[in-house]
């Protein structure tokens, strides 16, 4: 049997990514991005296949504007521990691992917004929330003139391995996130400055969406 490529994983590769995942939390929590120690980051590290791959994730339940050396730990692609520790991998690991599985990207963001919950739930009837012709959709590679878009949205059980296989069924991978209802989006990328840049545009993307919505009237 071949070795579990987190047995190779470099200390030196594992630090940066911590280091990446920390500029990232830092960031995100000055944007107010997790309120309540609510959300949760992961990178990938090593070797990918979509049977056997690591990822560092955030460590459950922590005040994410702290920094602090258990904030992260490695996870396989099942969710579980690679190294001895005492710390708990995010409750939302295994959606983290559904993703990467589906689309070998490398880094995924997940955080709880007014707006990103405010649209999941307004458009929960069509499972789905359309975005037409912004600029912004070119940040996700789509170039298309007046492109629409439709970021699916799934149920959002207290059990999580419920969710997997609707994440499963509706991830669209011209679409770079994914939205649980009245909870909050799933965007990756294949780094953290692209993964960031998806986030960045969605929660811009779903902000218009409610606002048009609201002077619309409809
Ligand atoms: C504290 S409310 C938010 C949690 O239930 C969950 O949705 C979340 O995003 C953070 O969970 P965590 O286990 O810290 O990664
Ligand atoms: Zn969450």
């Amino acid at each position: 049997m071949s070795e579990h490529p987190s047995k190779s994983i470099l200390l030196e590769e594992k630090q940066r990514v911590y280091r990446e995942l920390d500029r990232v939390k830092t960031d995100f929590a000055s944007r107010g991005w997790f309120p309540g120690t609510s959300g949760n980051l992961s990178m990938r590290v090593g070797a990918f296949t979509p049977e056997q791959f690591t990822f560092a994730v955030t460590a459950s339940g922590k005040d994410k504007a702290a920094s602090t050396p258990d904030d992260f730990l490695l996870v396989d692609e099942t969710g579980a521990a690679c190294e001895p520790t005492a710390l708990k991998p995010s409750a939302e690991t295994l959606i983290h691992c559904e993703i990467y599985r589906q689309t070998g990207c490398g880094a995924i963001f997940h955080i709880h917004s007014v707006y990103n919950s405010l649209v999941s739930e307004l458009f929960w009837d069509r499972r789905s929330v359309p975005v037409e012709g912004v600029e912004l959709i070119k940040a996700f590679n789509i170039w298309d003139e007046e492109a629409v878009i439709e970021v699916p949205i799934v149920s959002n059980f207290a059990n999580i391995p419920l969710i997997v296989p609707e994440v499963r069924d509706r991830l669209d991978k011209r679409i770079p996130g994914i939205l649980l209802r009245k909870h909050g989006i799933y965007a990756w990328g294949r780094d953290a400055f692209e993964a960031r840049k998806h986030l960045e545009a969605f929660e811009f993307l779903f902000e218009y969406v409610y606002k048009l919505k609201l002077v619309q009237g409809r």
